[in-house]
């Protein structure tokens, strides 16, 4: 067994590159494989290491991985060199099988080579600013459904105080809701109906940090080839059975009764037949987020005799919303309402431009472009995603042998090896962001965002294999921070934990202990 889990230590001792400390078994990551840090910190702290170098080694328990701290060097194996490192590293096995319910296997984020070049080209035309301007209807319907929810509590509470909420519930319950609408097809009210089964499924099925999930991560890390053999899936069985039948109710409903909704089930329903396309005709709206990320040639391929979708790899397409979508979108809103408590003269500017935004519209509802136009929105949302990214770092695999030519220095990244590319330590270098514990939207101005590294700026990640979903987060993160502040400011509270405490291991960036604030009703 030691022989097994050390087998790999030597794997930097050829390259010109230093290498963090490895334990047996425990690798580089053993702060986090205990639970003493958070992956956000720890990929800021392991960032600092070596701040001279372009590149260096760690273990990420068993597993060598380069650590890329370049952001020139990230863009060549991240864009220019794509074909080297198409994939994510394997978390749970590969399924060939397109009818078997293991889900997780079937989702874009997991697809590898051909067949994820193939699933992104199907997917991306439905997540276009076009389609995003449809949808807009469904997300804003929720975020007002929500704010009411809290605007009818507040005004028939009995004290003058304002209700205190740990926003992290409130987001969570949100980002149920728009999953439902957008994803799913079903109208929910996590709100006023809190035991609904869709919210129960669904946050069950995002308890990532759970033993068993623990333990299977460990086990896939460790022995590969087992789980691949066992064909454990990343979801539990009574999930999947939850979600399948769901969709399944829908497709039959939609298909018998020839409902059209503008939503996921739809534009998938049309990917499955092959009519959803890419139109170059269709304007994407003008102005796009400063965050969000382009499509590459990859998802603006057209597809030719691809075998249709099953039903199965529909249905792993929608749980990538609660896989990518839910615990990324509800941080980010988490954090976003701590950064305005903790900054009340950008709420009070946000919240002035809210007020101008919804003049303008004379008494319409909100739209995604007059949403899209609001500038200091955009400032806010940028700088909460450049200090606090949901995603800490990401990761490529090699798969195929890559030359590295850095500082005179030549080795190679062989077959097989991972990479990380650390966003937390790139968006909290001084080098690209002076004070960069400071929350300041101004970094993202018309006068100064001019001056950002945008390849140190990748809360989005990088290249062909970027988010699929950053227009719709976005969209989906202004939407309700509009309508919240239109009725409340968000105000700190003795319960506000600051500085906030981060949940530590391997989860993605999280509170421990939730945000706690209060909504002050503005018109109170
Ligand atoms: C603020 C919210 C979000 C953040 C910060 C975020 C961030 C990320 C990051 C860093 C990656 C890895 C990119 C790379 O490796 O270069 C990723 C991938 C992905 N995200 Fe998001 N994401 C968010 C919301 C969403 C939403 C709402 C969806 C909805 C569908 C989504 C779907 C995906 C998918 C499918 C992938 C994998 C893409 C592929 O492998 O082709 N994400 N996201």
């Amino acid at each position: 067994f030691y022989g097994y889990v050390t087998k790999n230590n030597k794997y930097f001792e050829g390259k010109p590159i230093p290498c963090l400390p490895i334990e047996p078994l425990f690798g580089s990551t053993r702060q986090l494989l205990t639970r003493k840090i958070s992956s956000h910190d720890f990929m800021r702290q392991v960032y600092d290491q070596f701040s001279n170098v372009k590149i260096f080694g760690l273990f990420d328990l068993v597993t060598p991985v380069f650590l890329v701290r370049d952001p020139e060097l990230i863009k060549r194996i991240a864009v220019k060199d794509f074909d080297h490192f198409v994939n994510h590293r394997r978390i749970f096995g590969s399924n060939l099988d397109p009818d078997s319910v293991a889900l997780f296997a079937k989702t874009l984020f997991a697809l590898t080579d051909q067949q994820w070049r193939d699933m992104r080209a199907t997917l991306s035309p439905a997540f276009t600013g076009s389609k995003m301007r449809q949808m807009f209807e469904l997300i804003g319907d929720c975020s007002a459904q929500m704010v009411e929810f809290y605007r009818e509590r507040a005004v028939t509470a009995s004290s003058k105080l304002p209700l205190v909420y740990d926003v992290k519930e409130v987001f969570s319950r949100f980002g149920t809701d728009v999953i439902a609408t957008c994803a799913f097809g079903l109208k929910v009210d996590s709100f006023r109906d809190p035991n609904n089964s869709f919210y129960i499924n669904g946050k069950k099925m995002v308890h990532f940090e759970r033993f068993s999930v623990l333990l299977k991560v460990l086990f896939h890390r460790v022995f590969p080839w087992l789980m691949e053999k066992l064909q454990i899936d990343l979801f539990d069985r009574e999930q999947n059975r939850f979600f399948i039948e769901t969709i399944r109710e829908t497709l039959r409903a939609r298909e018998a009764q020839g409902i059209v909704r503008p939503d996921m089930v739809h534009l998938l329903m049309q990917a499955r037949k092959g009519t959803l396309k890419h139109h170059k005709q269709q304007e994407e709206p003008a102005i796009e987020g400063f965050a969000t990320v382009q499509e590459s040639d990859v998802g603006k391929a057209e597809l030719k005799d691809r075998r249709p979708m099953s039903e199965m790899e529909l249905v792993a397409q929608c749980l990538i919303f609660f896989l990518a979508g839910f615990d990324t979108v509800s941080n980010c809103l988490t954090f976003l309402a701590y950064e305005l408590a903790l900054n009340p003269d950008v709420q009070e500017r946000l919240h002035a431009e809210i007020l101008a935004a919804q003049a303008s519209l004379q008494g319409k509802p909100l739209s995604y472009d007059v949403l899209q136009r609001m500038k200091y929105m955009d400032m806010v949302v940028s700088e909460l995603l450049r200090k606090w990214p949901p995603g800490p770092s990401t990761d490529r695999i090699c798969t195929r042998d890559y030359v590295v030519n850095v500082d005179g220095m030549e080795f190679t990244i062989d077959n097989g090896t991972s990479i990380f590319i650390p966003i937390s330590g790139l968006h909290h270098d001084p080098q690209y962001y002076p004070e960069p514990e400071k929350f300041d939207p101004e970094r993202f101005s018309e006068e100064n965002k001019h001056r950002i590294n945008l390849d140190a700026y990748l809360p989005f990640g990088v290249g062909p294999r970027n988010c699929i979903g950053s227009r719709f987060a976005l969209m989906e993160v202004k939407a309700v921070i509009y309508h919240l502040l239109l009725v409340f400011s968000l105000e700190r509270v003795e319960q506000t934990e600051v500085p906030v405490r981060l949940k530590k291991g391997f989860v993605a960036l999280t509170t421990e202990n939730g945000v706690h604030l209060g909504f002050k009703l503005r018109d109170a």
